[in-house]
């Protein structure tokens, strides 16, 4: 499916799944805006992405997401560059359970944040076209492990949240559908962080526990992230989904009971 004259803003964008997400954005003919805390791997990805799809689809622009002015300028300027938004993939995200609170600002907190700028700028009841918006969570919100309590209470958080909101977009006719993406373990630099007590702190201990956790369930290619995102992005009858990701099942979805948690 072509995406040509959509604008999509994506947090993270710069590595990872944020950036698999990305080029597979640009390979549909969308615009791109990454948003990212890493310059130097955010300018970096811009040149490659150029290189490959030309100059004018995609633009780089640094910002701490839990800077809420911040973010919100990144909206703007998505909008006044290329005069509209569309896509909304809400990425970025640390495994930080030293400093916790970070940990909770970024994983959900901005997650928050950036989901209701995305209906400034999408929401039929501001006036626009419509839109859609991804957030991203994890398994480690179905398969909680001693290793991540905070992280895991972040992507809890974002399951709840985008859940709620795609109800109150039907109910109020945002015209935007909400969903949101879980994955398994994937090859990513965040991976590599289980390894540091900067960022575990106490619980650097259960590293290896982690790690037989990865070879058990396996790891999985940001490719096949992405590739969910694009279905997710394309499939106008998903609204307040819940897609899994596991080497087991590849992509699915999680089932509720009607009216459950
Ligand atoms: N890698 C994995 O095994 C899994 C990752 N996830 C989730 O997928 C999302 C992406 O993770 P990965 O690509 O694996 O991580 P990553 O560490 O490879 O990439 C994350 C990107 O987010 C950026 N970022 C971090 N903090 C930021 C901030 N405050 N403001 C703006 N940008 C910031 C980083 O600079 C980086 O470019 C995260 O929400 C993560 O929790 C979910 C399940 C599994
Ligand atoms: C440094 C921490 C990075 C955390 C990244 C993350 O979110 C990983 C979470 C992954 C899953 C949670 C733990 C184990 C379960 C993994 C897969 C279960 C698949 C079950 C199946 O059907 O195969």
């Amino acid at each position: 499916m072509s995406l040509t004259e959509k604008v999509a803003l994506v947090t993270g964008g710069a590595q990872g799944i944020g950036r698999a997400v990305v080029q597979s954005l640009l390979q549909s003919s969308a615009k791109v805006v990454v948003v990212d805390l890493n310059k130097a791997c955010g300018e970096q990805c811009k040149a490659q992405l150029d290189a490959e799809f030309g100059e004018g689809n995609c633009t780089f622009i640094q910002c701490d997401v839990s800077d809420g002015d911040a973010l919100q300028d990144a909206f703007q300027s998505t909008v006044d560059q290329f005069g509209r938004l569309d896509i909304v993939i809400n990425n970025a995200g640390i495994a930080n359970e030293k400093n916790w609170e970070k940990t909770i600002q970024v994983n959900l907190t901005s997650v928050i944040k950036g989901t209701y700028l995305a209906l400034e700028h999408m929401s039929k009841e501001y006036g626009k076209e419509g839109g859609t918006i991804i957030n991203v969570s994890s398994m480690a919100a179905f398969l909680h492990s001693p290793h991540q309590p905070v992280y895991t209470a972040t992507k809890h958080g974002v399951i709840g949240f985008t859940r709620a909101m795609a109800d109150a977009s039907i109910q109020d006719d945002y015209g935007v559908r909400i969903n949101v993406l879980c994955p398994a373990f994937v090859d990513t630099p965040l991976l590599h962080s289980v390894e540091d007590e900067e960022n575990m702190g106490k619980f650097v201990k259960y590293k290896d526990d982690f790690k037989r956790s990865m070879t058990k369930f396996g790891v999985l290619k940001p490719s096949l992230i992405a590739e969910g995102m694009m279905r997710l992005i394309t499939d106008t009858s998903l609204n307040g989904a819940v897609m899994k990701i596991t080497c087991s099942k590849g992509i699915h979805f999680h089932t509720y009971e009607p009216m459950s948690a």
